[in-house]
């Protein structure tokens, strides 16, 4: 009766773990189907936004989709997902080569668009800026659909233009417009002193009607200087790399001296080693056959010599060595020492062209890559302390007329003398790059809306003061400048937008003054 008592309780205990553990497995169950309902639910999500991207691609996750909802076919998921993958990695290199045709065709549309005659200033420059623009690569089809926009934007105001004036626009000879280019080109390029007069004339030529032969001497005379720039950068590259070869050559054959002689001094070391216990043995085997003290002396005193003689020899020898070790090191210190002083005139050169690279070789003002540095940098600034930050744009008025009345190279000069002024007028903290052409953009932090006014006015009164004497004849040049304050929540490339929109403002009021937006 007992047993059975024991046996019932027993079964009892087993039950409840049982109706637990189903309880478990229930719950477990009902996680797993809950996950794989999450799973299901991304997956589709992922279908549309990938739709119709890759008919493979929307097969592939339609049947992983359909199988996360049958429990029973979870084990053929794995091997579907290595295959999804490797889809995935050939629709990204496919999308990013498509990109790349989309960008070399925008940038070839923009360049027939700028082959119309007669569009408004102001849309030219944007098209340049635009073409400029899609020289750089796209990274996500994001960047790619604004810059379409963008340029649909430029046919429709061209369309416009087209069926609002009577007359049909003209449209630029091909070779004109590559004059236009190449005009552009050798703006940005860093010409040596002594090319730089030819340059000039080549400008000058340039900007003037020019024949197709002309424009083709252009081209050859530019790519000379090019190549000829590049096979003297080339020459003192060798040299450096020849004069490192050379100095590294000496450092080996230095050390394979010292090794050598290190070799030799130790094979003649264990010779007087060997010498010297020959010696010693010699005195103990003569200690033991002598039983004369006066020849035992007489024998032990020459012994000694002759261990003298050998331990100077071993001395004599290490001093050798030591002097040739000293006379190694400093040999391989000044080697190292020229070599060090060589890559650092590289690395200065170098340092350099890097800089360069960031500063617009005519007016030695930072360029438009490093306003786009500097703009990103004054923006995460911004995100950080909310200080004001205003930006400018400012542009010379009627530029074109120094250019037709008094030559390109004076055109040139008159860019430098206000590159030069602008940014004197500015203090260290505030920033100033040639945006291209004759416009500069000012970057101006920690000034209150009340005095940028005040600022701005001063720089243009300091521009329009500047005794300018082309051909004997005292010429004013002024400056139009719009600018407009960072706000919360905007990029500041839509500052530098309404900025230029202030700009066109003041140029439109007659120029000579300052709009904030
Ligand atoms: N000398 C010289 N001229 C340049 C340089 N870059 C652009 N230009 C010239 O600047 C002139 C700009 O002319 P436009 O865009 O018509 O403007 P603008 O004559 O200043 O007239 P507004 O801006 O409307 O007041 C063009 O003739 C360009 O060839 C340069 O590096 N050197």
């Amino acid at each position: 009766m007992k047993d059975a008592n024991a046996s019932l309780s027993q079964l009892d205990v087993m039950r409840q773990r049982f109706d637990a553990a189903q309880v478990e497995l229930a719950e477990l169950k009902e996680e797993r189907v809950t996950k794989l309902r999450a799973l299901s639910n991304f997956i589709g999500q992922l279908s549309l936004a990938c739709k119709g991207q890759n008919l493979e691609l929307d097969n592939k996750l339609a049947k992983l989709r359909a199988n996360l909802t049958d429990v029973e076919r979870l084990d053929e998921i794995l091997p579907e997902l290595v295959d999804i993958e490797k889809i995935l990695k050939r629709q990204y290199s496919h999308v990013m080569s498509m990109l790349e045709q989309g960008r070399s065709g925008l940038a070839k549309f923009s360049r027939q668009l700028q082959r119309v005659e007669n569009v408004p200033d102001k849309l030219r420059k944007e098209i340049n800026y635009f073409k400029q623009d899609v020289t750089k690569p796209f990274h996500s089809v994001w960047d790619y659909i604004p810059k379409v926009e963008q340029l649909m934007g430029f046919y429709e105001q061209t369309l416009t233009l087209c069926f609002e004036s009577q007359a049909p626009l003209n449209y630029l000879p091909k070779y004109r417009q590559l004059a236009h280019e190449l005009a552009q080109i050798i703006a940005e390029i860093d010409f040596t002193k002594a090319q730089r007069d030819q340059v000039l004339v080549i400008k000058e030529q340039l900007a003037n009607e020019i024949d197709v032969e002309a424009l083709l001497e252009c081209y050859q005379t530019i790519l000379s200087m090019l190549l000829e720039n590049i096979a003297k950068e080339k020459s003192a590259s060798q040299e450096f790399l020849f004069a490192l070869n050379e100095a590294l050559m000496s450092v080996r054959d230095s050390i394979d001296e010292s090794l050598n002689q290190a070799q030799r001094s130790q094979q003649l070391k264990n010779q007087l080693n060997t010498d010297i216990n020959h010696q010693v043995n010699n005195v103990e085997s003569g200690l033991a056959d002598v039983d004369d003290v006066e020849l035992l002396k007489t024998q032990v005193v020459d012994q000694l010599n002759v261990l003298r003689a050998s331990l100077t020899r071993k001395e004599a020898l290490e001093q050798r060595e030591i002097t040739l070790l000293k006379k190694s090191v400093e040999h391989l210190r000044n080697e190292i020492s020229e070599l060090s002083s060589e890559t650092s005139s590289y690395k200065e050169k170098l340092f350099e062209q890097q800089k360069l690279n960031l500063l617009d070789s005519l007016t030695q003002l930072p360029n438009r890559a490093a306003l786009d540095e500097r703009m990103e940098q004054e923006y995460r600034h911004y995100q950080r302390n909310r200080n004001p930050l205003w930006v400018a744009v400012a542009d010379i008025d009627h530029f074109k007329s120094i250019n037709d009345n008094f030559g390109h190279s004076t055109g040139d000069k008159t860019l430098q003398v206000i590159a030069m002024a602008l940014k004197n007028s500015l203090r260290d903290t505030e920033f100033v790059a040639r945006y291209g052409g004759e416009e500069f953009v000012m970057l101006i932090p920690d000034v209150s809306l009340n005095d940028i006014g005040h600022l701005l006015n001063r720089v243009r009164e300091k521009i329009k003061n500047i005794p300018f004497k082309f051909k004997n004849q005292r010429i004013t040049v002024t400056l139009s400048i719009g600018a407009a304050k960072l706000i919360d929540g905007e990029h500041i490339l839509e500052t530098f937008e309404r900025a230029d929109a202030a700009l066109y403002k003041a140029k439109h009021e007659n120029r000579d003054r300052v709009i904030i937006d």
